[in-house]
C-alpha cells in the first residue's frame, strides 16, 4: 500500500512535535551552519543531539562538511536551535526540500534565523577568510522554493523581499564585530545551482550583475524564512577568491579547510549576535550605529 500523500504544513507540524517533545524547551533563535563550519557547534553548551534522520520527514545531507544533526542547546546565556548541516538544490532534492528546515523552524515558533555558508569572493578586495554579512541576494538558480499553490497557512502568496536581511540585525552584526575588531564585510550573494563552481566568464557576468560574493545555498533558505515571517540575518564566509580573480584552481577540500580555520572567529561573532538577540531590547543599536547609513 502506498504512503498517504501529506501536506507541506503538515509535515512540518509533525516534524516540529518531535523536536519539541525531545527537548526541555525551544529558543527563539536559530543558526544554520555551512559548508565547513560544522564545529561551531562545538561551542553550544547543554545542547541536546537529535540527528537528522531521527526527525520525521527531515532529509538527509549527502554533502562533506554537513553534519546532519540538530541542537537545542545555549551559547552562555542565549539558547538556540543549531541546525549542522544543510539540503543544496544540486544534491538533487526540490526546493520544497532543500528550504523544509525552515517550515520545521517556523513551526517550531522561531523568530530569526541565522544563515552561514562559505562562498567564493568576487570582489576584489574580498580574500579567504572575510566575513560578509548580507545586504541582498541574487536567485540565480532559475527556480524558487515557493513556486506552485500557495499554502496561506506558510505565508502570502506574494511576499515582499525588500530587506530580506533585516537591517537592524545586520547593523548589530556589524556593531559587535567592531567591538571585536573584525571587520563584517556588507555584501551581495548570488546563489546558482552549483555543483560545478563557476568559471572565469560567468564569474565576471555575476560581477557585471553586482554580486559580492557566489554560493549554491543560502538563498532559497531565506525566502522561506521571511514567506514564514521569520527574521534573517547571513554571513557568507569567503572560502576562496572566485573562479578567474586569481586564476587558481577551486576544490571543496579547500572550501572546508577554510571554513574549519574561520570557525574561532565566525564563533567570536556569532556569540556575540547571539547575546544581543537574547537580551530583551538587545537589538537596540548605539548612538553610532544609528548614523551607520545604509549600506549595512
Ligand atoms: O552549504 P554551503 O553554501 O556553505 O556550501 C558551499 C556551496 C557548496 O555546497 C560547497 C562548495 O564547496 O560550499
Ligand atoms: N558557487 C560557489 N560556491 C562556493 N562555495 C564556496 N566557494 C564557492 C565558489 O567559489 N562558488
Amino acid at each position: 500500500m502506498s504512503e498517504p500523500v501529506i501536506d507541506l504544513a503538515a509535515r512540518a507540524a509533525e516534524s516540529a512535535l518531535f523536536i519539541k517533545r525531545s527537548v526541555p524547551a525551544v529558543p527563539p533563535l536559530a543558526l544554520v551552519l555551512g559548508s565547513g563550519l560544522n564545529e561551531l557547534a562545538e561551542g553550544v553548551q547543554d545542547a541536546t543531539v537529535i540527528p537528522y534522520r531521527d526527525i520525521p520527514h527531515f532529509p538527509v545531507p549527502t554533502v562533506a562538511g554537513h553534519a546532519g544533526n540538530l541542537l537545542v542547546g545555549r551559547i552562555d546565556s542565549a539558547g538556540l536551535i543549531v541546525l549542522q548541516g544543510r539540503f543544496h538544490y544540486y544534491e538533487g532534492h526540490p526546493l520544497e526540500v532543500v528550504t523544509f528546515p525552515m517550515r520545521v523552524l517556523q513551526f517550531l515558533g522561531v523568530r530569526t534565523v541565522i544563515l552561514t555558508a562559505a562562498t567564493g569572493g568576487i570582489r576584489a578586495d574580498l580574500r579567504p577568510g572575510n566575513l560578509v554579512c548580507l545586504s541582498d541576494h541574487l536567485n540565480l538558480i532559475g527556480d524558487n522554493p515557493l513556486r506552485g499553490s500557495n499554502d496561506t497557512r506558510l505565508g502570502t502568496r506574494f511576499p515582499d523581499m525588500t530587506e530580506v536581511y533585516s537591517k537592524k540585525l545586520r547593523a548589530v552584526a556589524r556593531e559587535e564585530g567592531k567591538r571585536l575588531g573584525i571587520n563584517v564585510i556588507p555584501g551581495v550573494y548570488a546563489c546558482l545551482p552549483g555543483p560545478s563552481y563557476e568559471t572565469p566568464a560567468e564569474i565576471r557576468m555575476l560581477q557585471a550583475l553586482g554580486a559580492d560574493v557566489v554560493g549554491m545555498s543560502t538563498v532559497p533558505e531565506a525566502i522561506v524564512a521571511r514567506h514564514g515571517g521569520m527574521d534573517v540575518l547571513a554571513f557568507a564566509l569567503v572560502t576562496n577568491s572566485a573562479a578567474g580573480v586569481l586564476g587558481t584552481p577551486i576544490s571543496h577540500k579547500e572550501v572546508l579547510d577554510a571554513g574549519k580555520k574561520a570557525t574561532p572567529l565566525l564563533g567570536k561573532v556569532l556569540r556575540r549576535v547571539a547575546l544581543r538577540l537574547s537580551d530583551p531590547g538587545g537589538t537596540g543599536l548605539t548612538a553610532e550605529m544609528q548614523t551607520f547609513g545604509g549600506d549595512v
